[in-house]
């Protein structure tokens, strides 16, 4: 792959969102500068800034700018300004439902690995979850999160739905990875119960004859979110509705070791779009301690999905260098005394100039001694 000139639209967010976009941006620049490519970055607003800026969480400008952008970074939305107003008439997660909608990205693509050298602060049994890597398909533009809402004094619906096109098209994308993988896909649904779930059982037994290699299997939502504690290594990869995949994945990013690990890329028929799976986390806020390696392993996608295999390992070896070396953000070791921007500079370092000598030009900036 030769040079290549991207422009990238970033939106930042609300509560940690800027602070994690910032340190995946100076990885990216990091990369940029080391390969000689040319990355543009341009801020828009969404979500709740968005909302006090403009009083419309997706400003038309945004909207524009990600249709005409190469990608889009998007830190994380949502205020509990909102959310603990329950009359709120607009809401910061109406911009992202709408952005998802509008740009048609209907596969929300979440990688969960078990990193060995975060066992040891795992709450869950290392000889269980050592090994485990699985790749989730969230589908991301309809089920009950889309469906038509309605509200009286005393009643409330939200109204799932699901359209045999919509499951066979990200149906078709989670075989392809299968058969790329270790050739086993897993069907979450709740078919015992939920109409739409059996549509999905029925789509995906079609599609399954023409991966004849991948073996599937079935299971209800319930049972597998005890499964991916108790024996997650069985997954390879799991395919499932919007609502389902939205919560299964938060669990397993306890087998990674927090939230804050867990990348993205949702892709559809238009730009791609790549974030953190978490939220703004407002109470860390400004305090430096969220970790940026979700947004940093998001951009790594972002790489991969320019075709640049080479940069997006090159920030995955650096990610796994600094949790080999410690350089942790609170939440994986309280003892950590890394902040969000020291976990950035270490990883941007190690991008910039490789993970022999990026850590001694960290030491001698941050002045610490205790990494090497
Ligand atoms: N894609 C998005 O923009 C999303 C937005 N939200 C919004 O975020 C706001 C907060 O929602 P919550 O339910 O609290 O979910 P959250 O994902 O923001 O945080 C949940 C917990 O995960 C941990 N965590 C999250 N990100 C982390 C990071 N980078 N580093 C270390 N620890 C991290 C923290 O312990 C935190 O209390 C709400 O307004 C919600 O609507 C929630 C999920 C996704
Ligand atoms: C607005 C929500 C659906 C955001 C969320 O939790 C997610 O996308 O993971
Ligand atoms: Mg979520």
């Amino acid at each position: 792959m030769g040079i290549l000139n991207k422009r990238i639209a970033v939106l930042p967010g609300d509560g940690i969102g800027p602070e994690v976009c910032h340190e995946a941006i100076r990885v990216l620049e990091a990369v940029a500068e080391r390969f000689g490519h040319k990355f543009e970055f341009e801020k828009y607003l969404m979500g709740a800034c968005a909302i006090d800026a403009t009083g419309n969480p997706l400003p038309d400008e945004t909207l524009d700018a990600c249709l005409e952008a190469d990608a889009i970074l998007l830190g994380a939305i949502g205020d509990p300004k909102y959310d603990n107003d329950p009359s709120a008439k607009v809401r910061p997660e109406q911009g992202l439902l709408r952005l998802r909608k509008s740009l048609g990205l209907f596969a929300n693509i979440r990688p969960v690995t078990a990193y060995e050298v975060l066992l040891e602060h795992s709450p869950l049994k290392n000889d269980r979850i050592a090994g485990a890597d699985m790749l989730i398909f969230r589908e991301l533009t309809g089920g009950v999160y889309f469906g038509e809402k309605g509200r009286t004094a005393d009643s409330a619906y939200d109204n799932c739905t699901y359209s045999r096109e919509e499951i066979e098209r990200i149906a078709q994308l989670a075989f392809q990875a299968a058969a790329t993988r270790r050739k086993k896909l897993t069907l979450v649904d709740k078919a015992n119960v939920l109409e739409t779930s059996r549509l999905w059982r029925e789509v995906v037994q079609g599609i399954a004859k023409g991966y004849p290699e991948v073996a599937v299997d079935y299971l209800f939502v319930d049972n597998a979110a005890m499964q991916l504690i108790l024996n997650p290594k069985q997954f390879d990869v799991i395919l499932t509705e919007n609502m389902f995949g939205d919560i299964l994945s938060d669990e397993a990013s306890v087998i990674a070791g927090s939230l804050g690990l867990l990348p993205s890329a949702s892709v559809g028929k238009l730009v791609s779009l790549f974030e953190p799976i978490h939220g703004s986390y407002p109470q860390a806020k400004g305090k430096g301690i969220a970790n940026p390696i979700a947004a940093i392993l998001s951009a790594a996608m972002m790489l991969e999905h320019f075709g640049l295999q080479e940069e997006a390992d090159l920030v995955k070896e650096a990610v796994q260098y600094a949790l080999e070396k410690k350089v942790l953000t609170p939440e994986l070791n309280s003892h950590s005394p890394y902040t969000t921007e020291q976990v950035g500079t270490f990883i941007s370092y190690c991008v910039l100039d490789g993970a022999e000598t990026g850590p001694y030009k960290y030491n001698m900036e941050v002045g610490l001694s205790t990494i090497i």
